[in-house]
């Protein structure tokens, strides 16, 4: 497992699929506070609006297998058939560029990473309501089959939120946007404050 350094902290992006977590956190982390996302893998296919190595890493059952095998992930999950994981070489080359990394995974997988890192770990729940999420996943061109096995889990998932270090409802993003951005650059003044308590010299 990758040990986190003194100033190192991970902003985890949860809630139920299609609730807006990728947008969200692309628009603040890595527009507006220029942080580094960390790209999961995947045995699932390709969907036609996603990019390779932009929205996932999309590897073969076998593939993913080899690399469960060689004790390559940090966690990893299996959703709907589907296997997902984060790797833990991905999390510590992206350390070496920046001190706070996010991403984006379901509520099993910010379960693991909380129980693994602590308070290092801060999670973000983003959610819309039942109705809103169809409708996104309609517009951006999901199949009904995929949609139904989403929902299947909205609840269990929506029931996720009261663990979280900070909740989020998604309707207007610029509003989102600004309140994740607010809320992280709380964490980012925290740990400076701490920096500079810490080199102060020690009063006689
Ligand atoms: N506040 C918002 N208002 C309107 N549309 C939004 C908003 N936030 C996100 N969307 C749109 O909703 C769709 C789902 O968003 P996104 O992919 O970010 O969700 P997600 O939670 O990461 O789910 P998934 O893992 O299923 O992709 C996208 O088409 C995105 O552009
Ligand atoms: N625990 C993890 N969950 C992940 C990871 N990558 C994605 N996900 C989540 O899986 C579901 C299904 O995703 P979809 O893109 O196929 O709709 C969704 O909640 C993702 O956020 C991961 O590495 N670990």
């Amino acid at each position: 497992m990758y040990n986190l350094k003194e100033k190192e902290l991970i902003f985890v992006f949860t809630g139920p699929d299609g609730s807006g977590r990728k947008t969200v956190s692309k628009l603040v982390g890595e527009n507006t506070l220029q942080m580094k996302g960390v790209i999961s893998y995947t045995t699932r296919n390709r969907r036609p609006y996603e990019t390779g190595g932009e929205d996932y890493h999309y590897i073969s059952p076998g593939e993913f297998q080899a690399s469960i095998n060689n004790g390559e992930f940090l966690e990893s999950v299996e959703v709907d058939g589907h296997f997902y994981g984060i790797k833990e070489k991905d999390i510590r080359e992206t350390f070496e560029k920046k001190g706070c990394i996010y991403l984006v995974v379901n509520p099993e997988g910010a379960d693991i990473l909380k129980k693994l890192y602590g308070d290092k770990v801060i999670r973000f729940f983003v959610y819309a309501d039942r109705n809103t999420v169809i409708n996104r996943q309609k517009e951006r061109g999901d199949t009904p089959a995929i949609i139904e096995r989403h929902l299947a889990h909205y609840d269990e998932d929506m029931a996720y939120r009261v663990h979280c270090e900070h909740v989020f409802e998604n309707y207007k993003l610029d509003h989102t946007a600004f309140e994740v951005t607010q809320t992280i650059e709380n964490y980012f003044e925290k740990k400076l404050a701490e920096k500079k308590a810490s080199s102060e010299p020690e009063k006689i």
